[in-house]
C-alpha cells in the first residue's frame, strides 16, 4: 500500500495532464446530461482518484474506468474493491480494447490525447460509441463543433455524430486548474443515417476536403 496519499498535490510537474475534478456541480451535470441506466455500459478515460467514477457506479450501469497512472489505478483498485458494477483497467487510453457491443463514454480527458482518442472512438466505421460526455479543452470543443469543420476527419466524425457544448467549465473546478477553460461536450450518434446516404454524404465530403492521411476508419 502506498505510504502516501494520491492527490493532486503529488504530481506537481503534472505529465500525464492531472486535473482532478473539484466541482460537484460539474459532475453532476455530466451525469444528468448522460441519461444512465442500469443496461447501458460506459467507459471512463482518465478515472483519476474516481471522483466521477463513484457517481457512475451510482447510475447502476457497468462502468470500465481506465486510468495509466500506477498510484491511482492502485487506488481506483482500493476505492472501488466492492463495486460490483466498476471494472478498473490499468492501461493506455489510446491502445485498451474498447467495447464491441453498444457504450458510451463519460470522462474528464487529459487535454494531450483528445485527438487520439477522438480518432479511436468516432472515427472508425464500425465504432459502437453511441454517446459521450467529455470535458476536453475549450479550443478543441470549438474546432469540432465548428459549422465549417477545418478537415475531412472533423466533417466526418459531425456526419455521423451530432457534437455540441453544453458548458464552459472554469479552470478553478479542477485541482490543479489547468492554465486554459475546459468544455463539457456532448456528442450523440446522429439516428436514420441509412447506409447509401452517408456513403452519398461521404463522397461529397472527399471532394470539399482532402482527407487526412491519419484517417483510419476499420
Ligand atoms: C484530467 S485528469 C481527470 C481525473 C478524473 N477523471 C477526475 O475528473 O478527477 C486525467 C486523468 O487521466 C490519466 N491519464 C493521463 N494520460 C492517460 C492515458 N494515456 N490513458 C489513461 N489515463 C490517462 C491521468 O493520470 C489522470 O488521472
Amino acid at each position: 500500500m502506498p505510504s502516501r496519499r494520491t492527490s493532486a498535490r503529488t504530481f506537481p510537474d503534472n505529465p500525464s495532464g492531472i486535473h482532478l475534478l473539484k466541482d460537484p456541480a460539474v459532475v453532476r451535470r455530466m451525469i444528468r446530461s448522460a441519461q444512465l441506466d442500469p443496461q447501458d455500459l460506459v467507459v471512463e478515460f482518465g478515472a483519476g482518484t474516481g471522483k466521477l467514477t463513484s457517481q457512475l457506479s451510482g447510475t447502476g450501469a457497468r462502468i470500465i474506468a481506465v486510468e495509466r497512472h500506477p498510484d491511482l489505478v492502485a487506488r481506483l483498485e482500493r476505492r472501488f474493491s466492492e463495486a460490483e458494477n466498476v471494472r478498473i483497467v490499468a492501461g493506455d487510453a489510446r491502445s485498451v480494447p474498447l467495447p464491441r457491443r453498444p457504450y458510451a463514454v463519460v470522462a474528464n480527458i487529459p487535454y494531450s490525447i483528445s485527438t487520439s482518442l477522438f480518432r479511436r472512438i468516432l472515427t472508425p466505421d464500425q465504432t459502437a460509441l453511441q454517446e459521450a460526455d467529455i470535458l476536453v479543452e475549450w479550443g478543441f470543443a470549438k474546432r469540432v463543433t465548428a459549422e465549417q469543420p477545418r478537415n475531412f476527419e472533423i466533417a466526418w466524425w459531425q456526419l455521423r455524430f451530432e457534437l455540441s457544448i453544453v458548458g464552459r467549465v472554469r479552470p478553478h473546478s479542477f485541482a490543479p486548474p489547468p492554465s486554459v477553460d475546459t468544455a463539457h461536450l456532448r456528442i450523440r450518434r446522429r439516428s436514420g443515417v441509412s447506409a447509401g446516404l452517408l456513403q452519398q454524404q461521404e463522397r461529397r465530403l472527399r471532394q470539399l476536403y482532402r482527407p487526412s492521411r491519419r484517417l483510419r476508419r476499420r
